[in-house]
């Protein structure tokens, strides 16, 4: 079965690459070389020309000119811009490369440089102008040059993409007219119609299977939307014997990037809770310490009023307590379900964050290794996502497995995992459950890593919550 990326996951792939120790620099080195040996292989050593653009698709065109001609091919270059306008990073390093091998680098700075005889003194035309960062119909330069290749009787063979391939739609309203498509690590959606070749680019095995800074890549949160609630907003619905878990739940929600979150708990924790932070609005529930029966209809409104509903914890174990929790999360749509919440007569949905005594309590199974199987079986049967935490966590959604290594020995303080309920909410509420839960899983993770290496093993679940926004900032930004 063949399978595909889109540009999205690509630029997932490489990120999560960076973090697990395979550097874009290097990526783009192996791509550039397969270029080139897929080419040797197949045409022998023709004279080349190399059009380049401005981004990455460009920096492995300059890659794959150096290793044709330190194989003694003849090669030249044509760059649609200026050396200045080339992307930062390794596009730049290996325009340096190309030059520094003697290889001649011709800068287009005028359309009016670019003519047919420039496309007609080779007899190969590598393709490397726009990859999966092409977005609409080719323009200025890049359309030229796509047209001037076009009208050229030499092989064409193209990098990643045809120059002018939209990448997200498969379309390809102006394109390169390629003899040989040699695409990176996967296919992409609308290549089939090619004759493309997918090449391995060293992306290792732990970008695909583990949670990175790609994922987050994945995901909307605040700062992605214009208005007051786009962002999202989560009800926390926990509390009775326990204040300070749903108090934990609603911070993280909010520093994560929810816009409105409101804690609804028994009266006395509700009072407590609204003195402990004005950033939270408190709802309180009708009995002074317990959540009951009465809260189902009192709470109805409220779940209207918000995009994800988490709930459980601290909320005790009262028997007419988690009756009123059934009966409540029958009235939700998307709920993310922890602690108390989780009983195996409760009517699980959404997504549900056991540790391995709530995982055998919800499924009556033992996890004996790492709880892949086990919580994909649970997650297909229930129709739900299951992130079950451990020292690896495991999110799936009974299809898709993602495992996550993220979070430091200190974790195993009080509070971390109702922290981790509400960056869960707090994705959950703008983007799909899968990608949610991997999210979160990865972010609480970091920021349990960040608050270890202030704070040690003297680190509270305050503490995390302190760090999410910086781990989230820390990784958005490296993505550029
Ligand atoms: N996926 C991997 O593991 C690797 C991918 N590599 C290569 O990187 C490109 C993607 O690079 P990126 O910099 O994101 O974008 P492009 O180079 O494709 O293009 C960006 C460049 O083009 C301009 N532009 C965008 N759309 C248009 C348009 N319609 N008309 C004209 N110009 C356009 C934009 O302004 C930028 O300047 C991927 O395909 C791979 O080839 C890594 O190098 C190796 C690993
Ligand atoms: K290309």
């Amino acid at each position: 079965m063949v399978e595909y990326v889109t540009a999205e996951e690509m630029r997932a792939l490489e990120a999560n690459a960076d973090y697990y120790g395979v550097s874009y620099g290097t990526l783009m080195e192996n791509a550039g070389r397969k270029v080139a040996e897929v080419l040797r292989a197949l045409y022998g050593c023709k004279r080349v020309l190399v059009v380049c653009g401005k981004g990455n698709n460009g920096g492995d065109g300059f890659v794959a000119a150096r290793y044709l001609a330190m194989s003694g091919c003849h090669v030249s270059v044509i760059l649609l811009g200026r050396a200045s306008d080339v992307k930062k990073g390794p596009a730049v390093e290996n325009l340096f490369k190309l030059r520094m091998a003697k290889v001649d680098v011709m800068e287009i700075e005028a359309p009016e440089m670019l003519t047919r005889e420039s496309f007609e003194a080779c007899e190969i035309i590598i393709d490397a102008i726009l990859g999966t960062g092409s977005y609409g119909v080719a323009r200025g330069l890049a359309a030229r040059a796509i047209n001037l290749i076009n009208n050229s009787p030499a092989i064409k063979v193209s990098v990643d993409t045809p120059s002018g391939f939209d990448a997200r739609t498969g379309q390809c309203p102006l394109c390169v007219k390629p003899d040989l498509v040699v695409t990176f690590h996967a296919m992409k959606k609308g290549l089939e119609r090619y004759n493309t070749e997918v090449v391995d680019i060293g992306i290792p095995e732990k970008a695909m299977t583990h949670a990175g800074p790609g994922d987050l890549l994945l995901i909307k949160s605040r700062g992605d939307f214009e208005h007051k609630g786009q962002s999202g907003r989560v009800l926390v619905i926990g509390g009775g014997p326990y204040i300070g878990a749903p108090a934990l739940t609603a911070m993280a929600a909010l520093r994560t990037g929810a816009d409105i979150v409101t804690v609804a708990s028994p009266r006395r924790a509700a009072d407590i809770i609204a003195s402990y932070s004005p950033n939270l609005i408190t709802y309180p529930l009708s009995d002074r310490n317990k959540i009951t029966g009465a809260d189902v209809d009192l709470l109805t409104e409220q779940i209207s009023r918000h995009d994800v509903i988490v709930m459980g914890m601290g909320a005790g174990h009262d028997p007419e307590t988690l009756r009123a929790l059934g009966e409540i999360m029958k009235l939700c749509d998307r709920v993310v379900l922890d602690a108390d919440a989780l009983q195996p007569e409760m009517p699980l949905k959404g997504i549900v964050t056991p540790h391995r005594g709530e995982f055998r309590r919800i499924s009556g199974i033992d996890v004996a290794g790492d709880g892949q199987e086990e919580a994909r079986e649970f997650s297909r049967s229930k129709n739900l996502v299951t992130l079950l935490k451990g020292r690896t966590d495991v999110i799936t959604d009974g299809q898709r497995v993602k495992l996550n290594s993220t979070g430091s020995p200190g974790m195993t303080v009080g509070g971390t995992g109702d922290v981790l309920a509400g960056i869960t909410g707090a994705l959950y509420s703008v983007n799909p459950a899968f990608e949610a839960a991997t999210a979160a899983a990865f972010i609480s993770g970091a920021a349990g890593e960040m608050a270890f290496r202030e704070k040690g093993y003297g680190l509270l679940a305050t503490d995390v919550v302190h760090c999410i926004p910086y781990v989230m900032k820390e990784f958005r930004q490296q993505q550029g």
